[in-house]
């Protein structure tokens, strides 16, 4: 929709209907720094009336049968598949990602994540056991918990957004969701097919908004028992203080610090390229993304040498360039923010050895005042230097030497997050050994970020509470019961 000066206008999905909100925010291309679109603004009236329409919705699709949800589920996944290329040219200029990236990742998976919750839903068993020296049967039933709210970040907007709605309209209840003010464009396109699939008025809401204000009253609300949210980890803190009151059901999946654990018997020529990727992929703004690389002293300098190389090779374009392989970040500030780090290390005394301050970045004149920057790679950096404990979220990796694998281990361990870590190595028993000692929710080993969504997905330690995936997410969307049966 065109609104204020011919840019695109968004409104708030409430009740099956698209309503106006009394102020808007400025949204901006993160390829040119250009504001190109506004975003409801919204708060406490907007929240209410979308508890009201998801209230109201409730009864209707909680006693829905899982399969008539399910069919509802796969007519919206066609929808979205048919208007893939229009979402993803969406998801590109919204996001500063790249065309390919948008067209191979993040629309194919937004479309999954609904085929796999409608197929999912449908083969979930409850249990059952016996006593019968007490004559008694238990058995335990599951139902829908009510209003969920779904929350989640700017990185992969509406990959993670349908990975929350998808398991929580499939379980029977009803959404309101908060896609990140700064990528709010793929949710709102969404909305648009929704009716078309047949989801009824009141099941799928959408507010858009900040954190402050609208995530605020959506998340303190008494009358929404659960919270879904991705992101970062003070917010995560600000949620779980302000559900605290209500006892709320809560998943959180945060920030990761990711170690690569590159052995000497590791095969380089697949580790390489697969590093670069699991490093910069979408800018390195990916919670999965390698930022710390622990190498082998023996193939240290090989490995270091090759590394850069391929990452200078990584090409940096605009994002609706298709041989681009990395676009703009998301926003001035998070530049700022991660163009900090690089000037911390070079004060600490690490090297950069490309990217940032020592490679030219060639961009058109019409992007120049956008937020690119190169991926870059430090070295002769310490285990405690803020590079290597915090999470940069950006195109920025550190690489250090590793003597053994006890060493290895306890330094992939020192830090607060656990999600993710990769391990190269060609021996089948290491790997093993290896992957079950460290602290990570998820282990890649001789690859990265091949997903399987049945699986537990999520974080230890900093990174989160609860795991996402066919069993979890059916856990988490739903509550259960124990019954007793004396016969
Ligand atoms: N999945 C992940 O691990 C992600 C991590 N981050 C990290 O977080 C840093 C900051 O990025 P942000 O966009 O500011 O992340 P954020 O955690 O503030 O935002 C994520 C979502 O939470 C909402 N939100 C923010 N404050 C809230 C509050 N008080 N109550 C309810 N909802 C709230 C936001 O509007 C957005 O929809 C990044 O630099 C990165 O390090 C960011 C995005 C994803
Ligand atoms: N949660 C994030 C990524 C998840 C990826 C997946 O489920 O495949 C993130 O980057 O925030």
């Amino acid at each position: 929709m065109a609104g204020r000066g011919g840019l695109l206008m968004l409104e708030n999905f409430i009740g099956g209907k698209f309503l106006p909100c009394s102020s808007y925010l400025d949204s901006y291309d993160p390829s040119t720094g250009e504001v190109y679109c506004h975003v409801p603004d919204s708060g406490e009236e907007e929240v209410e009336a979308a508890v009201e329409a998801a209230r109201a919705a409730f009864p209707g699709w909680s006693s829905r049968s899982p399969q008539e949800r399910s069919q509802v589920l796969q007519r919206l996944a066609d929808l979205l598949e048919q208007s893939l290329e229009e979402l993803a040219q969406a998801e590109c200029k919204d996001q500063g990602k790249t065309i390919t990236l948008a067209r191979t990742m993040d629309i194919p998976r937004a479309v999954q994540n609904f085929r796999f919750f409608a197929s999912s839903i449908l083969h979930h068993t409850s249990e059952c056991t016996q006593m019968d020296h007490l004559g008694c049967l238990h058995y335990t039933v599951r139902a829908p918990v009510g209003i969920a709210a779904l929350i989640s970040p700017w990185n992969l907007p509406l990959y993670l957004l349908t990975w929350k709605i998808a398991p929580a309209i499939a379980a029977g209840n009803t959404v309101i969701a908060k896609p990140s003010e700064l990528t709010s464009v793929t949710a709102w396109m969404m909305c648009r097919l929704l009716e078309k699939a047949g989801v009824p008025p009141g099941v799928v809401n959408v507010v858009f908004g900040t954190g402050p204000r609208v995530g605020e009253a959506l998340v303190s609300h008494p009358d929404v028992p659960l919270i879904s949210f991705t992101g970062s980890q003070p917010t995560a803190e600000r949620i779980t203080q302000l559900s605290a009151p209500h006892c709320k059901k809560l998943s959180l999946e945060l920030g990761g610090k990711n170690p690569a654990i590159i052995f000497e018997d590791a095969n380089l020529d697949e580790c390489i390229p697969t590093t670069v990727r699991s490093s910069f992929a979408n800018q390195g703004e990916i919670c999965l993304c390698t930022s710390r690389i622990f190498v082998q002293r023996s193939i240290y300098s090989e490995f270091l040498k090759r590394f850069v190389e391929a990452t200078r090779m990584w090409k940096v374009g605009i994002p609706s360039d298709p041989s681009a392989d990395m676009g703009a970040l998301i926003s001035q500030a998070h530049l700022e923010k991660v163009r900090s780090y690089i000037k911390k290390a070079r004060l600490e005394g690490a090297r950069i050895l490309c990217g940032e301050g020592v490679d030219t970045l060639n961009l058109p004149p019409r992007n120049q005042a956008g937020y690119f920057m190169l991926p870059t790679v430090i070295t002769d950096v310490k285990d405690e230097s803020c590079c290597m404990k915090e999470e940069i979220f950006g195109p920025v990796t550190c690489v250090v030497p590793f003597d053994s694998e006890e060493e290895v281990i306890q330094r992939a361990n020192s830090v607060k997050y656990g999600l993710a870590a990769t391990v190269w190595s060609g021996s089948v028993g290491r790997v093993h050994r290896v992957a079950k000692k460290l602290q990570s929710g998820l282990v890649w080993t001789n690859c990265w970020l091949i997903r399987e969504l049945n699986l537990p997905f999520g974080g230890m330690k900093s990174s989160g509470v609860g795991r996402e995936g066919a069993r979890d997410s059916y856990e988490f969307f739903t509550e259960v019961k124990t019954i007793t049966v004396k016969h």
